[in-house]
């Protein structure tokens, strides 16, 4: 089965909802729309763009998806400063990252909390993407493959098979993103392929070969191609490329097999 490639751009903390439209105005002029047929593309602005960025959208019937970064594991009440699965969805959000080494790492998340974050998604017909990654010194220690698994596993307990068929995985080395060191394709694809292996084991290959598993970590328009090229990756989650139009269209179309638009 032919998985098609998503290349989500997470904007995190930057661009206000006016610079958001204009960002998403600039990616929508510059993509053609045939693209589309080869790759789904998202952005995931912070919460406070995406009204603006839902109302382009919907105006203007563009292609383009989106989502948000975050979500409470909670429909509502009591929890100051957070955003529920409900508010994202009234939003039209089609995905939420949940599980981003910097919510791990800067916030505290633990495996727990990520899997509760992937069932309020999955409760309120939101892509979860599920992200897990290993930082430099698990890498050197040569346990990469086991602790990624692990996150894996624990990200996804208690779901049925058929719930684990709609959710997206990215792999993100924490020690390449943001840093310019991008993981070899050789790298990513050894993970992303031990990934699918562990969704095959636990729920069986129809599911494995269904889900897509992105890479994430200093994506560019210049390594796109050799990344998606693997037989294990299904596109890209996009942080600091995604923040310029021109970079991040050339990363789509790339993405979407070229020629640059
Ligand atoms: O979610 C995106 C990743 O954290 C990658 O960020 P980056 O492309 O700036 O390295």
């Amino acid at each position: 089965m032919a998985r098609k490639p998503l290349v989500a751009g997470n904007w995190k903390m930057n661009l206000n909802h006016l610079e958001a439209i204009a960002l998403v105005q600039k990616i929508a002029f510059a993509l053609p729309e045939k693209y589309y047929a080869k790759v789904d593309v998202a952005v995931l602005p912070p919460f406070t763009d995406i009204r603006s960025v839902q109302t382009l959208i919907d105006a203007d019937k563009l292609s383009l998806t989106y989502g948000a970064q975050d979500l409470s594991p909670q429909d509502s009440g009591a929890f100051t400063g957070d955003i529920s699965g409900p508010m994202l969805a009234k939003l039209g959000c089609s995905f939420v990252t949940v599980g981003h080494s910097e919510r791990r790492a800067i916030h505290g998340e633990t495996d727990e909390l990520v899997n509760k974050k992937v069932k309020a998604a999955l409760k309120h017909g939101i892509t979860p993407i599920l992200c897990v990654g290993e930082e430099l010194e698990i890498r050197e220690a040569g346990e990469h493959l086991e602790h990624t698994r692990n996150q894996l596993i624990e990200g996804l307990k208690g779901l049925k098979a058929e719930q684990v068929q709609a959710v997206v995985i990215a792999y993100e080395p924490v020690w390449a993103i943001g840093t310019g060191k991008v993981a070899t394709a050789a790298d990513a694809e050894e993970v992303c392929k031990s990934l699918r292996g562990t969704l095959s084991e636990k729920y069986g290959d129809e599911v494995a070969t269904a889900v897509r598993v992105l890479y994430g970590g200093s994506v560019k328009s210049g390594n796109v191609s050799e990344l998606v090229a693997a037989d294990n990756i299904d596109g890209a989650l996009v942080g600091g490329a995604s923040l310029d139009g021109e970079e991040f269209t050339k990363l789509c179309a790339l993405a979407a097999g070229g020629p640059l638009p």
